[in-house]
């Protein structure tokens, strides 16, 4: 039944419970922004306020040559200093980026029945999870963005249970970008100290999950967000943006780029993907590499979808400021703890910017 839009109840059930989500909502026609879906002015995203972050993007292709050195400094300065970075020549095919976003479009346009069978109370699968929002049932405001989201355990596996829609695009994105991030990984931990025997990128990228975000268009994106201000809370994210805009990061310090506090653009670029360091590698990393605060905007003329691959510890594992690193820093600025709990505590609260990271903070530092 056609929800009433003044109602918040009514409203809530239809796009949050029934699974029709905001694009269900704006397929019915929609004039103004539903109560729901304001958000108060400090969350806002004044677009003019912001400019674009102009570093040009990291030529992957490099780290294999005789310029591996100077490609590496460049990715951990970014990672030490906004914590976001776009990457070429990642060995990720152009043309499955193309698919990728084109395979989105389509799922989002399926009937609603057709997603809403993998609402997580109702969904066949654990790994597989249709939902909008972040976390509904918590946030004072929604966010303009309907989600599905799958989680790899082995192939096979993959194959069975993920949407047969996405599921042969999101398993060769996932395939292709695995080994880049093994890559980033190296250089990021080699600059911290750890031997590369010593290694465990294994153990920092066990769960793997590609989601697929869908931002129907909206009648007044200067009242709504996307994504509200978050981190990301795995090791490293990978991103692909389409190219109409909107996600913007936070600076955390002064820096070449721009002033502390200030949002900043990271503008799509025709066949990069955008790479963030997310809550784990910031605790591992001792606070060196910073998971930056990002927030995405909504738009009024196209419907906007991205694709992101978040790669994240085995929940059962202790994580704690690597020990090379608090050596040299003589002091550990997060304590040790179990990722299990850290994901209960982030995937029970509404986003609100950094607040993941006190959960491991250790309050004298
Ligand atoms: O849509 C985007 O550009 C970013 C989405 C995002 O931040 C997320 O899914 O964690
Ligand atoms: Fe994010």
């Amino acid at each position: 039944m056609a929800p009433s839009f003044e109602d918040g109840n009514s409203l809530f059930n239809f796009v949050v419970r029934d699974g029709n989500g905001v694009k269900g909502m704006v397929d019915l026609g929609l004039s103004k922004v539903p109560q729901a879906y304001m958000q108060p002015p400090k969350e806002r995203i004044v677009k003019e306020d912001s400019r674009k972050h102009g570093q040009p993007p990291i030529d992957l292709s490099k780290l294999d040559g005789p310029d591996h050195d100077e490609v590496a400094k460049e990715i951990v300065r970014a990672a030490e200093t906004l914590g976001f970075f776009q990457v070429v020549n990642h060995a990720v095919p152009v043309d499955l980026l193309e698919s990728l976003k084109d395979t989105a479009h389509n799922f989002f346009s399926l009937p609603p029945e057709r997603k809403a069978v993998y609402r997580s109370e109702v969904s066949p699968t654990p790994l597989v999870k249709y939902g909008t929002s972040f976390v509904p049932e918590k946030e004072k405001a929604l966010e303009w963005k309907d989600y599905i989201s799958m989680q790899y355990t082995n192939d096979a596996e993959a194959l069975e249970h993920w949407p047969v829609e996405i599921r042969d695009v999101a398993l060769e994105f996932l395939r292709t970008s695995i080994n880049m991030v093994r890559k980033l990984l190296e250089v990021l931990l080699g600059n911290l100290g750890v031997k590369p025997e010593d290694s465990m990128i294994d153990v920092l990228i066990d769960k793997k999950m590609v989601n697929m975000n869908y931002y129907p268009t909206c009648p007044d994106p200067d009242l709504t967000i996307g994504v509200g201000r978050h981190s990301d809370m795995g090791t490293l994210t990978v991103l692909l943006q389409d190219g109409i805009g909107g996600l913007y990061v936070k600076i955390e310090e002064d820096a070449d780029f721009g002033k502390k506090g200030e949002w900043v653009e990271i503008p799509p670029i025709p066949g990069a993907l955008v790479i963030n360091v997310g809550d784990m590698l910031q605790i591992l990393s001792n606070g060196k590499y910073r998971s930056a605060e990002h927030r995405v905007r909504t738009t009024s003329t196209k419907s906007r979808v991205s694709i992101p691959i978040f790669t994240i510890p085995k929940p059962t594992q202790k994580i704690a400021p690597l020990p090379q690193v608090v050596k040299k820093d003589g002091i550990a600025l997060y304590r040790e703890f179990v990722l299990i709990d850290y994901m209960k505590n982030f995937f029970g609260n509404a986003h609100d910017g950094k607040k993941s990271l006190d959960f491991a903070k250790i309050d004298a530092a």
